[in-house]
């Protein structure tokens, strides 16, 4: 579980999100939802313990994420920031090796490999192991990136908009595979995932988070903060949550 208790958090002085107080389920898929500046991507880097709180903390099971030391962070939880940093001429397989780096510390074993082979085979990537990351198409490297995430092998798995740059099949694919990688079981991983297109927040997330301006404005189940009177409010214009072929869809109507 992750407790968000009395959470503030200031950015340049300014304060950003302001007294959030919500749980996040151990297992299940997290959407993280609400308009451009609402404070979604600050949330996730505060989850991840890379801002500390002005007040109130995160604790991620009984780590308060902020105290701990970056190792121990690094173990906890994977976190994909919207703009990740592109090392050219680095290969695929050596990003998603990246991921393995706060358990070997420099020094990969075969079981790291192994771990490695995995998440290239796990996010389809086994074709494009040996290209460089500047040479692919922005949605080949979105999940590559995923994958890198995926193979830091953490009980949670915190993302920020992994769906931007990629077409329809492969957006599906991944969250098809983050959906059942969140299913509980020995290796479940806590998915949170911010997400701006909320179809795929609807079909996919058992559990969500609506912000507003620094402020959490429901949090819960997904059927009971995805209404539709619940998701016109938020966004400021008029939307309905549907039931299309037994899933629920999101139309602006
Ligand atoms: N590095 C930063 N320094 C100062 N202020 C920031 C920084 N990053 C974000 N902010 C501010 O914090 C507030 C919340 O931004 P944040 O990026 O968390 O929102 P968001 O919900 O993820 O937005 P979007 O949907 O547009 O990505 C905004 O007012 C933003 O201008």
């Amino acid at each position: 579980m992750i407790h968000l208790e009395d959470l503030c958090i200031e950015r340049d002085g300014r304060s950003v999100l302001r007294g959030l107080q919500a749980r996040i389920p151990r297992t299940g898929l997290t959407a993280l939802i609400g308009p451009n500046g609402a404070g979604k991507s600050t949330l996730l880097h505060a989850m991840a313990g890379l801002l500390p709180p002005a007040q109130g903390r995160v604790m991620v099971g009984d780590t308060d994420i902020a105290a701990a030391r970056p190792q121990h962070r690094a173990h906890l939880a994977a976190l994909l920031t919207q703009s990740p940093m592109i090392v050219p001429r680095l290969t695929v397989s050596d990003l998603v090796g990246f991921g393995r780096w706060p358990h070997h510390r420099g020094r990969p074993d075969p079981h790291d490999r192994d771990l490695v082979q995995a998440a290239l085979t796990e996010f389809d990537l086994q074709e494009l192991a040996g290209r460089s990351i500047d040479s692919l198409s922005g949605g080949q490297r979105q999940r590559a990136y995923v994958a890198m995430a995926y193979a830091q092998a953490t009980p949670w798995m915190l993302l920020d908009e992994p769906l931007s740059a990629l077409d329809p099949r492969y957006a599906r694919d991944i969250m098809d595979r983050l959906w059942s990688l969140s299913r509980p079981g020995p290796d479940a991983r806590g998915v949170v995932i911010v997400l701006h297109d909320l179809g795929m927040a609807a079909r996919y997330a058992d559990w969500v988070l609506s912000l507003r301006d620094g402020l959490l404005v429901s949090s819960g189940p997904r059927a009971e903060v995805m209404t539709s009177r619940d998701l016109s409010d938020l966004f400021d214009t008029s939307l309905a949550v549907e039931e299309c072929r037994g899933h629920p869809v999101v139309v602006a109507v």
